[in-house]
């Protein structure tokens, strides 16, 4: 078996794919730290509903910023995704995901552009899709269940406007690496997904290929 120490793991895929959910589950099983890099883009989106400019937002960013569970709300996904098509603001975001990337005892980072450009040397990379509709259905359920008032309708506007806008930026598009492995989790439930990438995760470190 292969040694875990710089052992990165980039899963990557669409909004509510199921990547966050899966990426929680394989950093426990493995003992891997997780970065949800969504939630750098999502605290730089909230101090711009502030009123704070873009790219000094992104810089000031500390890691206290992440804590919030109060970055998931629709309004703060939206202005996520218009922050996160400026190439400035990604810029100013590279270099802490790459550090965290690169600890000890290895590392799980979910987000859009993981697997392409902050770790493109990544051991394992996936790229995690599910049928927009359901996607918005597990969304819009995890958002009632909260208690944040939204329609399903609005739910898929979300989601499809920031796929639009995810997948037709310049810089750092969403798309899955040429090394991915895609797993679809339209028609699976959350243990046979995590199950399928703890399997493909096991196979890379056991081979060291
Ligand atoms: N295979 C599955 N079956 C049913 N529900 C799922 C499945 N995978 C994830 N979910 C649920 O769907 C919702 C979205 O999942 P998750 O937050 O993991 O997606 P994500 O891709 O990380 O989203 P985002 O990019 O918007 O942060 C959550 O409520 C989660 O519990
Ligand atoms: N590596 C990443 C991660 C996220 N984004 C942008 O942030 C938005 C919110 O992300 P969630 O994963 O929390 O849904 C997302 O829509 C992207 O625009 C990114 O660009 N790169």
């Amino acid at each position: 078996m292969s040694t875990t120490r710089g052992f990165t793991v980039a899963i990557d895929g669409p909004a509510a794919s199921g990547k966050g959910t899966i990426s929680k589950a394989v950093a426990e099983h493995f003992g891997f730290a997780h970065l949800d890099t969504g939630l750098l883009y999502r605290a730089v989106g909230a101090k711009v509903l502030l009123g704070i400019e873009p790219v000094a937002a992104a810089r000031a960013l500390v890691p206290e910023d992440l804590d919030s569970d109060a970055l998931r709300t629709p309004e703060i996904a939206q202005e996520a995704s218009k922050v996160a098509a400026l190439p400035e603001v990604r810029a100013a975001l590279v270099d802490f995901q790459r550090s965290f990337a690169a600890r000890a005892g290895g590392a799980v980072l979910d987000g859009r552009d993981i697997g392409t450009v902050i770790c493109p040397a990544a051991q394992v990379k996936l790229f995690v899709i599910a049928d927009a509709v359901v996607r918005a259905r597990r969304r819009f359920a995890e958002l009632t269940e909260k208690g944040i008032q939204t329609t399903f309708e609005d739910v898929l506007a979300d989601v499809h406007a920031r796929d639009e806008r995810d997948m037709g930026r310049v810089d750092a598009p969403l798309r899955a690496a040429d090394d991915a492995v895609e797993i679809d989790t339209t028609e699976m439930k959350i243990a046979d997904a995590v199950a399928a990438a703890v399997a493909l995760i096991e196979a890379k470190r056991d081979t060291g290929t």
